[in-house]
């Protein structure tokens, strides 16, 4: 019983027999089917319905002119939505490209050069897929590849692909260069709330102890890189299921210009398109808590595509205050004192949060008061 309320999140190796459905079997086996769950979960915006989502353009943030008006949309996006697409973000393009590249490239690799850094039993990182133990063993349509990338110390280079070469370079430079966004960006949230950006960039960055919140490296990064193959009948399986993003703040690239991203507001499925050029900034459950509830972490699930495949790059930051998931202290002090969310041990969190997403709950909802 204990092991098997502990197996509730499990990555496993990709097998030969699951590659070759992914490659364009007619019949797709029962072990994928989740026509239920789709159908329950609420229905599709039609693409041509319009519908004013969130943009946020990071050169006006940056134009003492322009930028009080545009960190009032980037609050908005958050408080309202819980995400926004950023154009003009400043990350370095050559990294960007580099990235794209060398994610593209690994996952076009054949199967015993991508299983050569195949997740293992029972790990997390690594090249595999997701396999729902709380949903009968059923499996996401999609290859992905994890790993931690900060703190630099937490990197597993044995898990770091070689091939193609570019990889592990482009993937360091690339992590560098959202950290800085992620920094950044935090900035202008700071200034939203109406707390000092020290309390909110503290709360991602430190110096690699939990308790210190000063420094300039990342508590924790963890970079996912997913592959949805296309699917003839794609209203049968999911991409991802639907689900927030447990950590704080996510930054999401894609790869190429595939539909599958959908945002989930007011009972209904809104489809994303990427912009050109933009990156997708997600509010995590980790910054719902950190701002008590005055931004909000969004629902969203991937439906793959039935001609193309799709391909993305998406980094998650951590947070927390001396070693705690809490609403910022500076928020509760004042005129709102009520807290919304009971203050939990990161280590707990983590435990807590995995557990709960394996079995389609959200954690945070526990830690309401
Ligand atoms: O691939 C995507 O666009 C979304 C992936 C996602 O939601 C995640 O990795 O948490
Ligand atoms: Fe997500």
């Amino acid at each position: 019983m204990e092991a098997a309320a502990a197996k509730l999140v499990i990555r496993e190796k990709i097998t030969g027999a699951t590659a070759a459905v992914f490659a364009g079997s007619v019949e797709i086996p029962e072990k994928f089917i989740r026509t239920t769950e789709v159908q329950e979960a609420g229905a599709v915006v039609s693409e041509d319905e319009v519908f004013e989502l969130p943009v946020v353009d990071m050169a006006k943030l940056l134009d003492p002119e322009l930028s009080a008006s545009e960190t009032a949309k980037l609050g908005s996006a958050c408080r309202d939505w819980g995400f926004f697409q950023l154009t003009h973000h400043g990350v370095d393009e050559a990294a960007m490209q580099q990235m794209k590249d060398s994610a593209a490239q690994f996952f076009g690799l054949p199967l015993e050069s991508k299983n050569s850094v195949a997740v293992r039993d029972g790990g997390f990182q690594g090249f595999g897929h997701h396999v729902n133990a709380s949903s009968g063993d059923k499996i996401d349509w999609a290859e992905n590849m994890f790993l931690f990338t900060e703190p630099v110390q937490d990197r597993d280079m044995d898990l770091w692909p070689a091939n193609p070469p570019t990889f592990r370079h482009a993937l360091d430079s690339y992590s560098v260069e959202i950290s800085n966004l992620a920094r950044r960006l935090l900035g202008f949230m700071a200034t939203d709330l109406g707390v000092s950006q020290e309390a909110l960039q503290g709360a991602f960055f430190g110096g690699g102890d939990a308790d210190d919140d000063t420094g300039r490296q990342p508590k924790q990064q963890c970079t996912a890189m997913h592959y949805y193959p296309p699917c003839r009948h794609p209203e049968k399986v999911l991409g991802s299921l639907p689900h927030t993003d447990t950590l704080g703040l996510t930054v999401l690239m894609q790869v190429d210009d595939t539909p599958g991203l959908q945002i989930k507001r007011g009972g209904r499925w809104i489809p994303l398109r990427q912009l050109l050029g933009a990156v997708v900034v997600i509010v995590g459950d980790i910054l719902d808590v950190l701002t008590n509830g005055t931004y909000v972490s969004v629902e969203h699930r991937v439906v793959p595509d039935a001609e193309r495949g799709r391909t993305s790059v998406v980094m998650f930051h951590e947070a927390s205050v001396q070693g705690f998931v809490t609403p910022l202290p500076e928020l509760l002090t004042g005129g709102e004192a009520r807290p919304r969310y009971r203050s939990i041990g990161i280590l707990e969190y983590r435990k807590g949060s995995s557990r709960a997403l394996a079995q389609g709950r959200r954690f945070v909802d526990t830690l309401r008061m």
